[in-house]
């Protein structure tokens, strides 16, 4: 089937089944299949490592799988790379321009270079997308972080694709330019652009429709964050008081208590169990006056618990 026939049928963006890849003796992807939906941002998440960026290679046809098939905007991910080339946008984790070129003339060096077809149309197209048009002349040397990640989006926007891949976008950008750029992702999303994010930050997380978490190659767990949450069954419960890390190191010896997390001044305790939780704080509370009660388990609480659950199959943990 081609693109736009999957564009007019309303079909995936990404249908990849079964797909394995291993470099020397470490399985870096370990049957993972994974489905995004046209029009959808969807959010990859997972610790250092764990597989995200060979995903993202494997489906943009970059690289070939050991295993697996699938198609990428209706195109076969093991026959048909070029063809998806042409139609993804991909933004690797350490986009590089010239620093003494200005936006324009970077975004035209690339147009250039993969010899589009008027130029100067998709760059000013581009431009306008990205309300980059005010700083076209500007020396991207003297850009901000989160300019410079506007810049690679247009940079990867320029063929027009109807897929982006994006692999931590905002590394290291400032939370006001990482909102701008998210507003920008759901405004491309709702012209239809469907978009694969990798990303650690949870409150992007919670920007995207669906999301997926992958450990150490495997897909754990997929879906909307409240089903991911709610896949997981913790209750949380908050606690305020003094000497909360020395608190959390006590529950966390106590039965049946899955997790601690000191957020600041309060402390998030997780359970299977909602009376462990009650057990535990009742153990180490005497005279220290804690104010518990339930809260809503978030994804932060969720994926720090999927990350202690996953074990580390290649040690790649840091
Ligand atoms: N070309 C390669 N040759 C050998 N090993 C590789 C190659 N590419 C990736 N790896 C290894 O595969 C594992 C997964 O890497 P990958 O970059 O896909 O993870 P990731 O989830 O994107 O990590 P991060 O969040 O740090 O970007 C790592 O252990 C990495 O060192």
């Amino acid at each position: 089937m081609n693109a736009d026939a999957v564009a007019d049928a309303g079909g995936y963006a990404i249908d990849v089944r079964n797909l394995n890849k291993s470099f020397g003796d470490k399985h870096v992807v370990n049957d993972v299949s994974l489905q995004v939906a046209r029009g959808e941002i969807f959010g990859f998440l997972g610790p250092n490592g764990s597989g995200k960026t060979t995903m993202i290679r494997m489906m943009c046809g970059l690289l070939t799988p050991d295993s697996g098939s699938g198609t990428c905007l209706g195109y076969d991910i093991l026959r048909e790379a070029a063809l998806i080339k042409r139609n993804v946008g991909y933004m690797t984790q350490r986009f590089s321009f010239w620093e003494d070129l200005t936006i324009r003339e970077n975004l035209d060096f690339i147009a250039r270079i993969f010899e589009m077809p008027d130029r100067r149309n998709a760059v000013d197209q581009a431009l306008e997308s990205l309300q980059l048009q005010s700083r076209a002349g500007q020396l991207t040397a003297s850009l901000s972080g989160g300019w410079k990640q506007r810049l690679a989006l247009a940079a990867c926007m320029l063929h027009k694709p109807r897929l982006l891949l994006l692999d931590e976008p905002t590394a290291g950008v400032d939370p006001v330019a990482r909102r701008d750029f998210w507003d920008e992702l759901h405004r491309l999303a709702a012209e239809g652009i469907s978009v694969l994010v990798s990303t650690h930050y949870m409150d992007e997380a919670e920007r995207c429709h669906k999301l997926a978490y992958i450990a150490y190659g495997k897909l754990m767990a997929h879906g909307t964050a409240q089903e991911i949450i709610a896949g997981q069954g913790l209750t949380t419960w908050e606690v305020r008081g003094a000497h909360l890390t020395e608190i959390s190191e006590q529950l966390r010896q106590c039965e049946g208590i899955a997790q601690t997390v000191v957020f600041g001044s309060t402390l998030h305790v997780s359970a299977r169990h909602p009376h462990a939780i009650e057990a535990a704080l009742a153990q180490v509370d005497a005279g220290k006056s804690l104010q518990a009660g339930p809260v809503d388990t978030g994804l932060e609480d969720v994926f720090i618990y999927m990350m202690s659950q996953s074990s580390d199959n290649f040690g790649a943990r840091p």
